[in-house]
Formats: structure tokens, sequence, C-alpha cells
């Protein structure tokens, strides 16, 4: 379990205080996947890093496990951290050891057994798909393949955490993916907490249970994974959800189609889904629901359908025809021109 309460980091330089973090408090339950997600400079580096105290807050507690890292010498400290794995965009691997080695050699620096080593190499290799791959050098791999070596590395300590911080931003789309499902298998199998932060929409939808949207050092907006695909209210999450599924008309079709009618997004999750509700609302309302633009997402805990629809008919039939659609569940967005 990961807390963060009222996290500030400053940083000082020539031109003065950097808030490069402000005032943040999270909350990841053990087993959970948290993704934070925002713009270049947001800040999501710093905080990330705030959790395992690479960079030391300026205020505010961090607790992991109820225990307050913030609170531990550096002794302790050091102790602590080996309970909080972590990887990186550009996979920090030495170059001049080979896979088995860059595994070893950060274990046997904590005093490990030649044998525990041994087996711990090979179970995590394994785990990650690379068990053919002790003797290559990072140099012979490719990005994905370095990033699983990361990955054997993050876990050979045994750790409760994994901090992942952009680490499929360097990989092409397939690969993200598979590194994706790989973390979905260790968080399901081995229970590990993840923490993570990343500027790609489609990490966030395929793995993550609870999202952060981060902007200029805040988190602006934050909830389930199928709230925030649901009901976004920050421009900024509305923009990162615009990247994975086509949401937006130009302003001056939304014009054009309001002057017969609404221009309205519907959103459907969970039982919504499985309802003819757009027959029934041409049945019972005198209103024509004509469909301008559809998807589908799949989420990590749910699948969500959008629908931006035209309802052709007179005022009041249009909002009695609305308010059938919210009290069987569907989410609504007046869409302005
Ligand atoms: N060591 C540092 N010294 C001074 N300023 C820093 C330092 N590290 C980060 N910053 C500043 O803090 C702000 C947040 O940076 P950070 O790297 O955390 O953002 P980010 O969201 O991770 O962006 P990116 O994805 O581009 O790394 C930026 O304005 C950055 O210039």
């Amino acid at each position: 379990m990961i807390v963060l309460e009222n996290v500030t980091k400053v940083f000082q330089s020539k031109k003065g205080k950097i808030e490069a973090v402000k005032d943040v408090s999270l909350h990841v339950k053990k087993g959970e996947i948290h993704g934070v997600i925002g713009y270049s400079g947001a800040g999501k580096s710093t905080l990330i890093r705030c959790v395992n105290l690479l960079e030391k807050p300026s205020s505010g507690k961090v607790y992991i496990n109820g225990e307050e890292l913030t609170s531990f010498t550096p002794n302790q400290l050091r102790e602590k951290r080996t309970n909080i794995g972590m990887i990186f965009q550009g996979f920090n691997l030495l170059k001049t050891a080979t896979v088995y080695d860059n595994i070893a050699i950060p274990l046997k620096l904590i005093g490990i057994s030649n044998e525990e080593v041994k087996n711990r190499v090979n179970k995590y290799l394994d785990i990650v798909g690379l068990s053919d791959k002790h003797n290559a050098y990072p140099g012979q791999l490719s990005g994905g393949q370095k990033q699983r070596v990361a990955i054997a590395r993050a876990l050979s300590q045994e750790p409760e955490i994994l901090l992942s911080d952009e680490a499929t931003s360097a990989l092409d789309p397939e690969t993200t993916d598979s590194i994706l499902d790989l973390l979905l298998k260790i968080n399901e199998e081995l229970g590990i907490t993840i923490l993570l932060i990343t500027h790609e929409m489609n990490v966030i939808q395929k793995i993550c249970d609870y999202v952060y949207v981060m902007e200029n050092g805040e988190i602006v907006e934050h909830g389930s994974a199928i709230d925030l695909f649901t009901k976004p209210n920050k421009e900024t999450t509305k923009k990162f959800l615009n990247t994975i599924a086509q949401r937006k008309l130009t302003p001056s079709l939304v014009n054009q189609l309001k002057l017969s009618g609404s221009v309205t997004r519907l959103t459907f999750v969970g039982e919504s889904t499985g309802q003819p509700l757009l027959s029934l609302v041409s049945k019972q309302f005198n209103v024509k629901p004509n469909i301008l633009t559809a998807n589908i997402i799949e989420l990590k805990n749910g699948i969500v359908g959008n629908l931006v629809i035209h309802l052709v008919g007179d005022q009041d039939e249009v909002k009695a025809a609305q308010q059938f659609l919210k009290d069987h569940g569907v989410g609504l967005e007046e869409l302005e021109g």
C-alpha cells in the first residue's frame, strides 16, 4: 500500500523556485494498479521519484505499508527500498554485463547468497519469458526484451511494490502491449501493487484500476478508470481520451446539427450496454436518433461504449428522451459547437 499525504517538491533553479509537485495526496491499495497521466513537465517523474525518496519531498509524508518512509534514517531507507522495485523508460541496464549479471549483481550487493541469487535469476527470467537469454548482453536484445530484463531485475528483490516510470514510452505499440500484459500478469500472479506514470492513455486503459490526471504539479482529476472514461470533467482528461477514441466533431457540424435537435454523447457502461435503448427511445418519444460516431473501449475492469447521436425532434421530446436514457444508467453530455 502506498500513501502520499500532501507531498510537495520544490526545486531551486537559477530562474527561481520550481514547484514540480504541489500538495499531492494519493492512496494505492494493496494489489491495485494506479496510473498517473499527464503531459511533459506535469511533474509525473518527480512525483513517482518521491515515492521511494529518490527525490526527497520538500514537505508532506510518504507511507509504504503504513510505515512513514519520510521519517527513516538513510540506513533504514536503504533496507525498506528493497520492498519497492522500479522500472524506467531507458531500462537502466549495465551494458557490459550479461542478462544474468544485470539481475545477479544487485542481489549480491544486498547480501543474498550465491545459491539464492541463482534461483531468483532463473525464476524471474522464466516469469518474464527470457529463460534462454542468460548469457546475452543488453546490446543483443530488443527494446521489449531489455524492459523484460529490467522487470526481472526489479522483481528479483521480491518487492511488494513496483514503480513504473514511463516503462513503455520507448517501445512500439505491439511491444508496449506485451509489456503491459506482463505487468498485468505479475500484478495478478504475484500480487504486486503497481504505481505507474505515463503520457499514454492506452496504458491507463489497458491495466489501471484507478487514475490520477496531473497538470502543473497538481492532481486535477482522479477516479476509477471506468469513472474517468465515462465521466471526465477536466479538459486535460478529455484531451487524453480523444487520443484513444475519436470523440470530437467539428464545431461547425455540431452547430449545424443543433438547428434540428441535440447533439449528445452517450456513455454506456455496465447494464446499460445490454439494452436496446435507442430503439426504445424512438418508439416511446417523437424523436429520431441518428448515430454520428461510435466506439467501444475495453478497460481493465469493464467495457465502456461511446455513441454521439443527433436526436432530431422538438425540444420537449428531446429533453424527455434524454431523461429516459439517463434514468436507464446512460451517461449524457450535450456537445456544444
Ligand atoms: N532536478 C531538477 N531541478 C530543477 N527542476 C526540475 C528538476 N527535475 C524536474 N524539474 C522541473 O520540474 C517540472 C516537472 O518535471 P518532471 O520531469 O517531473 O515532469 P514530467 O511530467 O515527468 O515530464 P517528462 O515526461 O517530460 O519527464 C519541470 O518544470 C522540470 O523542468
